[in-house]
């Protein structure tokens, strides 16, 4: 059990190690991307499936919230949220929908939008993905394994090269707490610290 344990240990400081190694520059490049459509009024768009929902929710409640800096709530919103809107969506139209149907309805030319996928593969993820593109918002995939069929197809791919998918959720949400804590000091270079 203490082996396991251990090894559990382990393999999470190999797969941090490794995104600090190959996705230090990329974060960078996305923080810059962010701050500015932010800067131009845009919105940030959140989706997930399993635990990546729950790192939707997480990552939009720092940026409409505070994460380090007493500053304004910044526009970000989930699309993991609305159990009436989920269920609704699915029922009606199919699980695969379930995204792509709120981007339809809410994203606009210049906003950025997040998809969350550790197999890079999820088709809901994945449609509205395209959709986003297909009406001029920047898309973003923080992925896992080879980054799926997403990996190919958003403006900036995050791909945590890994197969464990517990390793995978926790850089990403090592990665989406480096992005807030960026974005932050980025637009409040001298914010008051919390
Ligand atoms: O949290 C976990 C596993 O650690 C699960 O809930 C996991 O997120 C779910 O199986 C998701 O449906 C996986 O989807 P994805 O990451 O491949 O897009
Ligand atoms: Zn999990």
């Amino acid at each position: 059990m203490l082996g396991r344990i251990h090894q559990s240990f382990v393999r999470h400081r190999q797969v941090v190690d490794l995104v600090s190694e190959q996705l230090s520059s990329a974060i960078a490049e996305s923080v810059d991307v962010i701050v500015n459509a932010i800067q131009t009024e845009k919105k940030i768009f959140v989706m997930g499936n399993g635990g990546s929902a729950a790192d939707a929710q997480h990552f939009v409640a720092e940026l409409i919230g505070r994460f380090k800096v007493e500053r304004r709530p910044l526009p970000a919103i989930s699309l993991v949220d609305n159990i009436a809107t989920l269920t609704a969506i699915s029922n009606d139209y199919g699980f695969d929908k379930v995204f792509s149907r709120q981007i339809e309805a809410l994203a606009r030319p210049g906003d950025v939008v997040f998809g969350i996928s550790t197999s890079g593969s999820s088709e809901n993820v994945l449609s509205a993905l395209k959709l986003a593109s297909k009406k001029g918002c920047i898309t973003f995939g923080l992925l896992g394994r080879d980054g799926g069929a997403i990996g190919l197809f958003v403006d900036h791919p995050l791909i945590v090269a890994d197969d464990d998918t517990a390793r995978i959720q926790e850089a990403h949400i090592t990665i989406i707490h480096i992005l807030c804590e960026l974005i932050e000091k980025k637009l409040y270079p001298s914010g008051a610290n919390v």
